[in-house]
């Protein structure tokens, strides 16, 4: 079972674009979970463009599914986290700056410092997924990190499902996710995922636990609603 886990983020970027309340983050977020979505993840950056940690807040005091919080380990960061103990912390490697998450982690380079960051949330009971491009290599590193689980870094994936050198790219991400399954390290995939490129990722990716969907989800809304398009996630989930 593929877990999808909704990413607010762009929710909020349309609420912040007003200075008032509307959308409502935790509405959106509890409408969606009564749909069916069976995780919401946010990505609360240095800037507050879009989610705030106002948000991660609220929202882990109002739902009752999974919340995943994505984030760079700053200390202010790692220090909200601590508080609020979401049920998953994907850590992500974006300078304050970066448009977009547009890499994975060197776990190799930056061993002593996610082994700490790891263990420092592990303490507080959150599950650590570690953002990771598609590397068998890497896998071995991240899993001395301590983590519980990787989030595959799927925009490659995306840029080249339907194109030639798919088969190649895609075999990659086979790869890595069999040796993350192979040493007991948990698969989580995310970023670029759509209605049209999510299907075969759940049929052919090995042990894909959950994928985190924002970008193309909230855009697909404006056209099919909510309820149609969690329908169709769901449905290539299935
Ligand atoms: C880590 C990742 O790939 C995305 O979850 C990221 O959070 C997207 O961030 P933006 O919504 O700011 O583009
Ligand atoms: N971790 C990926 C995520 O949460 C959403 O990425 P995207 O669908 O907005 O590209």
């Amino acid at each position: 079972m593929t877990a999808l886990s909704v990413n607010i983020n762009k929710v909020a970027l349309l609420r912040n674009s007003r200075g008032c309340d509307e959308p409502n983050v935790l509405q959106f977020s509890q409408d969606l979970i009564k749909l069916g979505a069976e995780g919401i993840t946010l990505h609360p950056r240095p800037d507050g463009r879009h989610a705030l940690y106002s948000d991660v807040y609220e929202l882990k005091k109002n739902i009752d599914v999974e919340l995943n919080v994505e984030g760079y380990p700053s200390e202010d960061f790692l220090e909200m986290v601590c508080e609020v103990k979401p049920d998953q912390c994907t850590l992500v490697p974006d300078p304050p700056g970066a448009l977009t998450s547009d890499s994975g982690w060197d776990c190799e380079k930056n061993m002593d410092f996610l082994q700490k960051v790891v263990a420092r949330l592990q303490a507080e009971g959150v599950r650590v997924s570690i953002f990771l491009d598609p590397d068998p290599v890497q896998v071995n590193f991240a899993m001395k990190t301590g983590t519980d689980r990787i989030e595959l870094y799927t925009q490659s994936y995306a840029e080249s499902y339907g194109t030639d050198s798919f088969e190649k790219v895609f075999a990659g991400y086979f790869a890595t996710a069999a040796r993350a399954v192979e040493l007991g390290v948990g698969v989580n995939a995310g970023h670029d995922l759509n209605q049209e490129n999510l299907t075969y990722l759940k049929q052919n990716l090995p042990g894909l636990a959950e994928v985190s969907i924002g970008h193309a989800l909230i855009s697909e809304m404006l056209y099919q609603g909510m309820e149609t398009t969690i329908k169709n996630y769901l449905d290539c989930l299935k």
